[in-house]
């Protein structure tokens, strides 16, 4: 039996319609939820997720302010902005679109950012409290990514989990979730010995390396769960994740597509953390 699809599209349009109808009653409150959203330089492909993010903001009804600066920005500047934001009481969360371009030193800038509107996870502050187990901010891709493995109904205690590419913002964050959930966590990375027998004992397989179909069928456990972050772009154009999709859904029993799977689910998750910032700023006053 072929694998069972996780639409990122639906799940993501199913948690957008809760979000937008709690930013409409926080609104009401005098509250609406806002997100700034900071692009620095003309990347074509940034532009895209950054106008993606804005749209999706517009459409649950939160504030959204986009700043856009020429690529000869001074870090300087943008620190100041920043700043601005961290002080700006309309503002519940900032993103700074990565990767900052190469004469800026992203690290400053997302220390920079308030850890309390740090929506994308990054603060060092939030990959702390993660760590602990009390997180402030979940990372938005391994945040949806969890709701994706609950719609599965798996039972993650105990089980096998492995995760494909140890980053900052996807590999690392994602064990420590599946790890607080239960599961047995394995963190491979480029060096990783055997890779294939580390993914044939996987109940759970997470994938975020960027390297287009690097994971086949025959590395798949029977009935397995592969969630492909990866979203490669391919000489003709076409997209595709870091899964091999024909071969994998021969074998997994659940597996997401490219597009249309975590993409979706990223952009739904940093409008659900700015909704818990603004939540935990009403909680505190
Ligand atoms: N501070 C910061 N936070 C981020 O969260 C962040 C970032 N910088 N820099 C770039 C990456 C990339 N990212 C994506 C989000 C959604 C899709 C997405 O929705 N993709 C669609 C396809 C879109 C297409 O056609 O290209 C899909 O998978 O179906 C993709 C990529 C967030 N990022």
């Amino acid at each position: 039996m072929p694998a069972q699809l996780i639409s990122g599209t639906e799940l993501a349009a199913s948690i957008r319609e809760q979000i937008a109808r709690r930013a409409a009653e926080l609104t009401e409150l005098g509250h609406q939820p806002g997100l700034a959203v900071v692009l620095v330089g003309e990347d074509p492909a940034s532009q895209v997720y950054v106008r993606n993010k804005v749209a999706a903001c517009e459409k649950a009804g939160f504030k959204s302010i986009m700043h856009r600066l020429p690529a000869n920005t001074t870090q300087t500047e943008l620190l100041a902005l920043v700043n601005t934001l961290n002080h700006d009481d309309t503002i519940h969360g900032i993103l700074v679109q990565l990767p900052l371009p190469s004469h800026m030193d992203s690290h400053s800038v997302i220390e920079a950012i308030a850890a309390h509107k740090d929506v994308d996870g990054f603060h060092v502050s939030n990959a702390g409290l993660l760590m602990t187990g009390k997180p402030l901010f979940r990372p938005c891709t391994p945040y949806g990514v969890m709701k994706m493995l609950e719609l599965t109904g798996i039972n993650l205690r105990g089980a096998e989990a492995v995760v494909i590419g140890a980053s900052n913002i996807v590999g690392k964050p994602q064990a420590m979730l599946l790890l607080q959930q239960g599961a047995t966590v394995t963190l491979c990375n480029s060096k990783t010995k055997d890779l294939k027998a580390h993914c044939q004992r996987a109940d759970v397989l997470v994938v975020a390396v960027g390297r287009p179909n690097m994971v086949t069928g025959d590395m798949i456990k029977p009935g397995a769960v592969v969630i492909d972050v990866g979203i490669n772009r391919l000489p003709n154009g076409q997209l595709c994740g870091d899964v091999d999709f024909e071969s994998a859904k021969a074998v997994a029993g659940w597996i997401t597509p490219v597009p249309g799977g975590v993409g979706p689910m990223t952009i739904t998750m940093l409008l659900q953390n700015t909704i818990e910032a603004v939540e935990r700023r009403l909680s505190q006053h």
